[in-house]
């Protein structure tokens, strides 16, 4: 089974980071959260802070980890580890997907997500709704 984090990126509006996968990428168009496998030798946080960079080009603090979501698509399992996070710095620029878009909670479910994000996704929300 592949491991690979995903970073909920939430911006001072409350909205979160979506980002849409290229037409050439496993799961084509997809929406998911950026991130990637986890290299040998690096912890799920370093991994996710070295995706983000490389993905969107820039720094971000982990705020919040979240119960890792466990999917099989029909040709290969994978563990979707997800952690909250802040925007630190940087200028985002997309370096692998196709589009990206700052969503508000009500907004998330219209997306044709990645299967293994729903539960992630619905974890969220009921994490923020609960608090509002
Ligand atoms: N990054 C990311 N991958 C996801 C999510 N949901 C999901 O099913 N995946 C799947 O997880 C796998 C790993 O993603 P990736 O391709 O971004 O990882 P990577 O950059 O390290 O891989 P690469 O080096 O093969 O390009 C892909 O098959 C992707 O379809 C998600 O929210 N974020």
């Amino acid at each position: 089974m592949i491991q690979v984090t995903c970073a909920l990126i939430v911006d001072d509006q409350n909205r979160l980071f979506a980002a849409q996968r290229s037409e050439s990428m496993n799961l084509p168009l997809k929406w998911e959260f950026p991130g990637g496998k986890i290299e040998p030798d690096e912890t799920t946080q370093e991994c996710l802070i070295r995706e983000i960079f490389e993905e969107l080009n820039i720094t971000i603090k982990i705020v919040k980890d979240l119960p890792t979501n466990i999917h099989n698509y029909p040709t290969f399992a994978i563990a979707l580890i997800p952690f909250v996070c802040n925007y630190v710095s940087g200028e985002l620029i997309l370096k692998e997907h196709a589009q990206f878009k700052w969503l508000h909670k009500n907004e998330l479910l219209d997306l044709d997500w990645a299967e293994a994000d729903i539960p992630i996704l619905h974890h969220y929300l009921n994490l923020i709704n609960a608090k509002s």
